[in-house]
């Protein structure tokens, strides 16, 4: 895999737009988006590519019609369909991939997965690379979202909202950590140990058995850059092996995770979104609110359980804008709904479960509807 020389730091963003003039004519902002309000729009592509289903020939035929009508018009952005999922763009060059962090990040290696031959973008912040698609800086990010062991990256659940990018895949990595330094300093010698905060979390039993000072830092190659650079003897870094060879460091252990099954999951994200298909397992993540009252949870998830629909994730975050509702004299603390289930939005049984949602949530987006990565780790 090429690397990008530089490292996308936030201001970089704002300095306008380089790189692919064949995409940047397209308009970012005219993204077909699965919203709440416009998930007829959603509906209506997903049922237009189902074909020998009851709508029969005369329907395939106009749905053809429509799809190249779609295609054909210079004015909307043509939307991603699975098998472009990997390799590149359309144009034939190597799809850019924005991640947090230094080379040797383990976002760097998740970006290698989804995207095979791609050039990674490190960047910054997680904003960073958000920003970075959303301004035609490159063409996909690759995200930490959830952690086996460490749990939820709350930031990008955030993030996810704030932006307007599209779930188009996941990928999932297993995460072996070692215990960087470097050359000539003992395991004895260490006092501080350097490390992304979900990489500390994910060693805490080692590192607390080994009784060292954790500091975090952004990521776990730029904790072993900064051992390497700093010429430190007295501390050691959480890292991949990848790190230590591209900082020259040595492995003074090796799998020191809390749990040999140590994997995390990373989102795919783009401008916009894949067509949703039934040909392989596919996944759907939405983020809902709701009104405050009993059951009213209850309900909500009812509408995947009546169908059958497994839920693969749930997470809630503050509600930002709103945080507070008041009723009744009393002040509740306002919530966002994160879900995934195991469905695809052509299936009919998952717009039914959305459309009966929307009957009572107060907010819905479909954030992505992806097929599931499957991989054996
Ligand atoms: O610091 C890195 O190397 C990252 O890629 C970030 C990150 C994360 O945010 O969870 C990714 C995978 C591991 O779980 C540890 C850290």
């Amino acid at each position: 895999m090429a690397v990008h020389a530089v490292r996308l730091p936030a201001t970089q963003l704002h300095g306008g737009i380089s790189g692919n003039l064949s995409q940047a004519n397209r308009n970012p902002n005219a993204a077909i988006r699965f919203v709440c309000g416009s998930s007829k729009r959603c509906r209506f592509i997903s049922s237009s590519l189902r074909d020998g289903d009851e709508h029969g020939k005369e329907s395939s035929v106009r749905a053809m019609e429509v799809k190249k009508i779609l295609e054909d018009s210079p004015l909307l952005p043509k939307p991603l369909s699975s098998n472009q999922l990997a390799e590149t763009v359309s144009n034939g060059s190597r799809v850019r991939v924005a991640y947090q962090g230094v080379r040797g990040a383990y976002s760097e290696s998740a970006a290698d997965k989804a995207y095979p031959n791609c050039e990674a973008v490190p960047c910054e912040e997680f904003d960073t690379a958000f920003e970075a698609v959303e301004r035609w800086l490159v063409d996909r990010a690759v995200l930490p979202i959830e952690n086996s062991l460490g749990g939820s990256i709350h930031r990008n659940y955030d993030l996810l909202l704030r932006h307007n990018l599209h779930i188009v895949g996941e990928v999932k990595l297993a995460v072996r950590h070692c215990l960087l330094a470097n050359h000539g300093v003992n395991i004895e010698d260490l006092k501080r140990v350097l490390s992304h905060p979900q990489a500390l979390a994910q060693c805490e039993n080692t590192l607390t058995r080994m009784g060292l000072v954790r500091e975090a830092v952004d990521d776990t190659a730029g904790a072993a850059k900064q051992i390497a650079f700093e010429k430190l003897s007295d501390a050691a870094a959480v890292a991949s092996a990848e790190a230590a060879k591209i900082y020259g460091l040595n492995i003074v252990a090796e799998d020191i995770q809390d749990d040999s099954d140590n994997v995390t999951r990373f989102l795919m994200l783009a401008r916009e979104p894949i067509i949703p298909g039934t040909n392989r397992l596919f996944k759907t993540s939405i983020v809902f609110s709701l009104e405050e009252g009993p059951g009213v949870l209850f309900k909500a998830l009812a509408v995947f359980a009546l169908r059958q629909i497994n839920l693969t994730k749930i997470e809630s975050r503050p509600l930002r804008k709103h945080p507070l509702r008041a009723s009744g004299g009393l002040k509740y603390f306002d919530y966002l709904f994160y879900v995934d289930f195991e469905a695809s939005m052509a299936d009919e049984v998952a717009q039914n479960a959305l459309r009966h949602l929307e009957e009572f949530a107060t907010f819905l987006r479909v954030l992505g509807s992806y097929p599931v990565d499957t991989t054996m780790l």
